[in-house]
């Protein structure tokens, strides 16, 4: 069924699902909060910067308009930054009716409260019906139709359903879930370990250091997440190993290049600037030490990424110090 469908923010991923979305036969409009950046889209009809090589299509309307990207749309697909969610979702209520679906596609988790993305459009439009859209889904391979799952999450499986149904395609395949909570914390945590992984091969490490990485990683992931509530199932899933297994693998990880400039001993802020698109992991790695605090639960690699970032640490002292640390069974 053809559906009226907003992508809001137009960088690489909002610019890749815009694609999706189009090639489904929806009707698009995809949305930039930057009046210049609308002018290069539509006279380019490609990003650039974020999603070279990558066509927009001449039917995708292109627009800075926010009521109009809103209003009358059967559904909103929020592709900002974590940062932006608030602000964007703040700016988005006044058109937003009751009961309209938004689907979030960000990874991370607010620094100040701790929330999920979804948390955060829920308390700005208390009124809107919330999913997550997550898994492993690097928009350059998107763009460019490689085949691709992930999971659409929300709290009733009709919304679940109706997300799936508006994104499914023979190459863009969507899987139901309810565990919203699961699928939020393995998105934003996965990026955190992926910048990790990026150290490891910063430093020169082998694989089997990058294969330690991800497999503790998973299990600091599993722990904090089983512990706000996610079902255990959903970080051995899509959006938990999966997303973990592409992010700290793939040649487009932004985390995963950032974490590797640190390794041969780049600032954060370096890495950040030399990566130019947003490294979700540096925005989620104090958020996920003080979720780790709030529910009791032990996360050294968070901890050594957070002393790397923004305590001074050197990337060897952080990997020495993980491998030091005291016995103790794999299981716990
Ligand atoms: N890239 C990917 O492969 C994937 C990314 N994601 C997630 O999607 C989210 C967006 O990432 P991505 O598209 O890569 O980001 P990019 O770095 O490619 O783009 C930056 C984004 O920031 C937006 N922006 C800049 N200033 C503002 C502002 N003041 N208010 C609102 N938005 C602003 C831009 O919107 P505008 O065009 O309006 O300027 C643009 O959408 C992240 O949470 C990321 O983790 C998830 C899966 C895959
Ligand atoms: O979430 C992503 C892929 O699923 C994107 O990861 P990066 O932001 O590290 O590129």
């Amino acid at each position: 069924m053809k559906r009226k469908v907003s992508v809001i923010g137009a960088g690489g991923w909002g610019c890749a699902l815009a694609c999706v979305l189009c090639d489904n036969g929806h009707d698009v409009a995809l949305w930039s909060a930057l009046q210049e950046e609308v002018r290069l889209l539509d006279e380019n009809r490609e990003n650039k910067a974020k999603l070279p090589g990558v066509r927009l299509a001449d039917s995708i309307l292109i627009t800075d308009d926010l009521p109009s990207a809103c209003k009358d749309r059967d559904l909103l697909v929020f592709a900002v930054p974590s940062v932006f969610i608030r602000s964007t979702a703040k700016s988005a209520s006044p058109w937003v009716r009751e009961g309209q679906v938004i689907v979030s596609v960000a990874k991370g988790i607010e620094e100040n409260t701790l929330n999920t993305m979804t948390d955060i459009i829920k308390e700005e439009i208390p009124w809107a019906d919330v999913a997550v859209l997550s898994g492993p889904s690097h928009a350059e391979e998107v763009g460019r139709r490689m085949p691709t799952t992930v999971v659409a999450g929300a709290r009733s499986d009709a919304t679940a359903r109706f997300v799936q149904d508006i994104f499914m395609n023979d190459v863009f395949r969507v899987y139901a879930s309810q565990d919203m909570i699961g699928i939020e914390l393995g998105g934003a945590l996965k990026n955190i370990i992926a910048l990790a992984a990026g150290v490891v091969d910063g430093l020169g490490l082998g694989d089997n250091t990058k294969a330690a990485l991800m497999t503790r990683g998973i299990a600091e992931i599993t722990r904090l997440g089983q512990a706000a509530g996610g079902c255990q199932e959903t970080f051995a899933g899509l959006s938990g190993i999966g997303d973990l297994i592409v992010t700290c693998t793939s040649r487009h990880s932004r985390n995963h290049n950032a974490g590797e400039l640190i390794g041969k001993g780049y600032t954060a802020q370096q890495a950040m600037d030399e990566v130019k698109m947003v490294v979700e992991g540096v925005y989620s790695a104090r958020a996920a030490k003080k979720l780790a605090k709030k529910y009791g639960v032990t996360m050294p690699i968070v901890d050594e990424v957070n002393a790397v970032l923004f305590e001074g640490k050197s990337a060897p002292d952080a990997m020495n110090d993980l491998l030091r640390r005291e016995r103790k069974g794999e299981f716990g």
